[in-house]
C-alpha cells in the first residue's frame, strides 16, 4: 500500500475542539517569546503556524499542549464543554526502538483501547507491518508509525512540530496526501508548524505567520482542495513577502 492510500478509520472519528486564546504570552527569563496572542481557532480548523526561525511557533505548540507556562487565558474545549484530549507529533519520530509498529502506535493505551492503535496503523498503510521495528522501517514508515500512535488517542487536537521535516520531497509529499485524508476523516483541529510555505498552503485552511512573538498574518487559504503549486501561487507570494 502507497502512502497516499488510506483505510477508511471509522472509529477514529473524533471531531475536532475549539481553541480560545486570550492574551496569550510565555516569557524565558526576560525574553518575551510570545508577547499578547488573542486568537480563536474553530472546531475541525486546519491550522498551519509558519514563520522565521525564533519566532515562537513551537513555544505556541509548547503552550497549547500543556508543555510551557504562560500568562494570559488558553481554553481547549469539545464541542460538550469538556476538556479536549491533545497530542502531539514531533519532527523525530521518538520511537521505542524495542518495540514493533503497533506496541509503539500503542504506547499509553489501555488494553480496551489497542484496537485504536491497530486502526490507525492500518490507516497510515502500515497494517502488515505490525511487529516491525523502527530500524526496519523507513524515515517515512517511522513518520507514520508516529502519527499512528498520534491518531490512536483520538485526539480533538493534533499539534504537529514539523513533522514531514527530516523527510526527503517525494515522501513528504506523499505524507501530504496520507494526511490530508486522515484529517477530513477524523475531523481532528489540527495546528502545523512548518518552514514549508507549500506544504502550510497545501494542507491548512487558514496560515498564521508568527514574527518576534507577534501574530503579523492570520490568512485564509479558500482554494478547494486538492490545492496546487499553481492554485496557491499568490498567497505563497503574499507570505514570502510578509516572512521578511
Ligand atoms: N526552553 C527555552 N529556554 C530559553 N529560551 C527558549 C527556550 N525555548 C525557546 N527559547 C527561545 O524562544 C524563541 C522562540 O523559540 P521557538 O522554538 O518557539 O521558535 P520557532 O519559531 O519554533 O523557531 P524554529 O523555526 O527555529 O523552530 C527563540 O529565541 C528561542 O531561543
Amino acid at each position: 500500500m502507497t502512502a497516499a492510500a488510506h483505510v477508511q478509520a471509522a472509529t477514529l472519528r473524533t471531531g475536532g475542539a475549539s481553541l480560545t486564546l486570550r492574551h496569550l504570552g510565555v516569557e524565558y527569563g526576560d525574553k518575551a517569546v510570545l508577547r499578547d496572542l488573542t486568537l480563536d481557532i474553530a472546531p475541525g480548523e486546519r491550522v498551519a503556524l509558519v514563520g522565521a526561525s525564533g519566532g515562537g511557533k513551537t513555544t505556541l505548540l509548547r503552550a497549547l499542549a500543556g508543555l510551557t507556562p504562560h500568562r494570559g487565558d488558553l481554553a481547549v474545549r469539545t464541542a460538550a464543554g469538556t476538556a479536549a484530549r491533545v497530542r502531539v507529533m514531533f519532527q523525530e519520530d521518538r520511537l521505542l526502538p524495542w518495540l514493533g509498529a503497533l506496541d509503539n502506535a500503542a504506547l499509553g493505551l489501555g488494553r480496551a483501547e489497542r484496537r485504536f492503535a491497530a486502526e490507525a496503523l492500518e490507516g497510515v498503510g502500515l497494517g502488515g507491518r505490525e511487529r516491525a521495528y523502527p530500524h526496519e522501517l523507513s524515515g517515512g514508515q517511522r513518520q507514520r508509525v508516529a502519527l499512528a500512535r498520534a491518531l490512536a488517542h483520538r485526539p480533538e487536537v493534533l499539534l504537529l512540530d514539523e513533522p514531514f521535516g527530516a523527510l526527503d520531497a517525494l515522501t513528504r509529499a506523499g505524507m501530504h496526501d496520507l494526511l490530508d485524508g486522515l484529517l477530513a476523516e477524523t475531523g481532528a483541529t489540527t495546528l502545523l508548524v512548518t518552514h514549508d510555505l507549500d506544504e502550510a498552503l497545501k494542507l491548512s485552511d487558514r496560515v498564521l505567520l508568527l514574527a518576534g512573538g507577534d501574530l503579523r498574518e492570520d490568512l485564509r487559504v479558500p482554494q478547494a482542495r486538492p490545492r496546487t503549486r499553481l492554485s496557491v501561487e499568490p498567497l505563497r507570494a503574499h507570505l514570502e513577502a510578509r516572512l521578511h
